[in-house]
This record gives structure tokens, C-alpha cells and sequence, in this order.
């Protein structure tokens, strides 16, 4: 597939200005269509393996702004690689599998902060089940939906159910695991969690409140109080969370930084960033973390 993709790229297409999406800032974003899907540049030296596994079939040096200052993602890089997302993610879960040895991910996070979205991809890429820790505390409740639950139960009898639900997860494997925003603050359900591998999405608030105005706080009943328009109101709540949580997220075994993964894709917005391309930062992580590297 790489050497099909590579053969079939001219460097004369390649240089094409109507192909490089100058950022405001000065940094340039570099994609190229491809059969359909879009190819990203990565630079070669941040993506460990990238050296043997890719094809590396264009070196370029440009100068890449109004004030004549380098690229971002140039910047240290004189040789970037193509890649295609769906070809890495694959390559990249099957890289990892002997590693996990079939322990389960728990995505950990704020509200809206993807978990769901990214485990979705992630389970599929790994080949393994996906399950969300709501969905299933929905059906311990008969039916009734995570707000109902809240109002007709209380917060508590959710965090009771929620940290039971954690426990029977806790025995199974291959499986990967969105838990709720809420799940970082009891200690039991670290000690639960903590049999799999835990990853924390790291999602700037601004970006949060954007996702959850953009389809509703319906379902998301800790986001249902306060006063001013629904962009306000999300984020001072969010604001709030995250005084309360940002150490329990910082307990997970890795964090996935969108901030991060924009300043190596050259976004200039966390938002542009795809699904697949996060679940492939989170199973890099996970790599660091199991082989030490
Ligand atoms: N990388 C992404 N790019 C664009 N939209 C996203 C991305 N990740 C999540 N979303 C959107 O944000 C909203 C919240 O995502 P979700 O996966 O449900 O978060 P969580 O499970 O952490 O609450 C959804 O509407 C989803 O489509
Ligand atoms: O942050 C929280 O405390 C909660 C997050 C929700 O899950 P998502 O993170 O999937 O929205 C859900 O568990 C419940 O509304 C409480």
C-alpha cells in the first residue's frame, strides 16, 4: 500500500501551491489527496518507527512564510514522510499488540473530550470491543438515560453504579473503555482501571465547550445549571470540573495532549484534528509507556 501511494506521487504534483494551506501564523500544513484519502506529512524523527515502516519519498526545504521563518513543523525536520492515517493507525495496533497482551484502555477525560469517538477507532484499529461505562450503567437503570438517573437517583447512586460497572470491566480483557468525565475522582475505580491501561485525553476547555454547545448538554446533566448563553454557561462549568479534576486526570498511565498533537501536525485549531489521528497519538503513548522508550 505504502510503495502503491508513494509510486503514485509525483514530486512535481507535490509542489503545488494550491496543495500547502498556509496557517495565519506562518506554519504550513501539509496534505495531499490521495485516492481519496488525505495523506499527512509527519516529521520523520517524532514518529519513531516511521524510519523503517514508510516510504520516505520527498525531501524538501522551504521557506515557508511571509516573515521568511521557517515552518513549525520544519523547523527541526529537513525530511518529511506521508502517511496515510487508516495504513497507520494499523500499523501502529498491530506494533503494540504483543505489548498489550489483551489488557483493556480506559479513555479517561472531560466531558466531550472524545472518548467515545476516539475509543470507537481505537477498539477497531486493536481489534477489540468497545464498550461505554454510561451505556451500561443505562442499562443497570432498566433504561433510563444518565439524566434521569441523576434526577430521579441523585449523583451518588451514579457514582455507586458507576464504580460497579468499573469493577466487573476491571475482569475482562481486550476491550476498550470509555468511562464517564467522573470516573477520575474516586480512588476505588483506580484501583479498578488500573488493571488495564489508563489514557487520559487532554482537551483544552475552549475546544470542549465548542463540541458540547455544538450538539447539547441534553445528556450531560452536570453541565445543566448556571446562568448566560449556552457557550458561557458550558465553559464556566467545565472551567469548574476541571479545578476539581485535573489531578485525577493526571493519574492516568498516559495523557494524549491535543495541544501537542496540533504543535506536531502543524493545526493551528486542536478541532481540525481527526479521531484517528488522536487514537494513533494515544497508541504511541501506549508504546512509550510499555517498552520504555
Ligand atoms: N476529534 C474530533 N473531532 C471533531 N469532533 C469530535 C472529535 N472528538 C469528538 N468529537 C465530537 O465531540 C462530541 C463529544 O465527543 P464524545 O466522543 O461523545 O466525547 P466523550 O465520550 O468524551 O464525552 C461528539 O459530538 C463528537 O462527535
Ligand atoms: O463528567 C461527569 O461527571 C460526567 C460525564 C458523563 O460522561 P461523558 O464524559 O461521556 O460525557 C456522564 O458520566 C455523567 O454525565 C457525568
Amino acid at each position: 500500500m505504502e510503495a502503491r501511494v508513494s509510486s503514485g506521487l509525483q514530486l512535481s504534483n507535490w509542489v503545488n501551491p494550491e496543495k500547502i494551506a498556509r496557517k495565519p501564523t506562518g506554519s504550513l500544513q501539509f496534505f495531499q489527496m490521495h485516492g481519496g484519502k488525505r495523506l499527512y506529512h509527519m516529521p520523520v524523527s517524532r514518529c519513531p518507527r516511521a524510519k523503517e515502516r514508510f516510504h520516505r519519498f520527498v525531501t524538501l526545504k522551504v521557506s515557508c512564510s511571509a516573515e521568511n521563518r521557517k515552518a513549525s513543523v520544519l523547523e527541526s525536520e529537513s525530511s518529511p514522510a506521508f502517511f496515510d492515517e487508516s495504513d497507520t493507525i494499523k500499523n501502529k495496533a498491530e506494533e503494540l499488540e504483543p505489548y498489550l497482551d489483551g489488557r483493556c484502555i480506559y479513555l479517561v477525560g472531560m466531558m466531550g473530550s472524545g472518548k467515545t469517538t476516539v475509543g470507537r477507532v481505537l477498539s477497531e484499529a486493536l481489534g477489540y470491543s468497545f464498550v461505554d461505562c454510561d451505556v451500561l450503567i443505562e442499562e443497570a437503570a432498566g433504561g433510563s438515560t444518565v439524566a434521569e438517573i441523576f434526577k430521579l437517583h441523585g449523583e451518588g447512586f451514579f457514582r455507586e453504579n458507576e464504580t460497579e460497572v468499573l469493577k466487573k470491566l476491571s475482569l475482562m480483557h481486550r476491550l476498550v473503555i470509555s468511562t464517564g468525565g467522573g470516573a477520575v475522582v474516586r480512588p476505588i475505580n483506580w484501583r479498578h482501571m488500573n488493571k488495564g491501561i489508563s489514557v487520559w485525553l487532554d482537551v483544552p476547555l475552549d475546544a470542549l465547550a465548542r463540541r458540547i454547545v455544538a450538539v447539547g448538554t441534553g445528556s450531560r446533566p452536570l453541565l445543566h445549571h448556571g446562568d448566560g448563553d449556552p457557550y458561557t454557561k458550558t465553559m464556566k462549568r467545565l472551567c469548574t470540573l476541571f479545578e476539581e479534576r485535573g489531578e485525577a486526570y493526571a493519574n492516568a498511565d498516559v495523557r494524549v495532549s491535543l495541544e501537542n498533537i496540533a504543535a506536531k501536525l502543524g493545526y493551528e485549531d486542536v478541532t481540525d484534528i481527526s479521531p484517528t489521528a488522536i487514537a494513533i497519538e494515544a497508541l504511541i503513548q501506549i508504546e512509550h509507556l510499555l517498552t520504555r522508550k
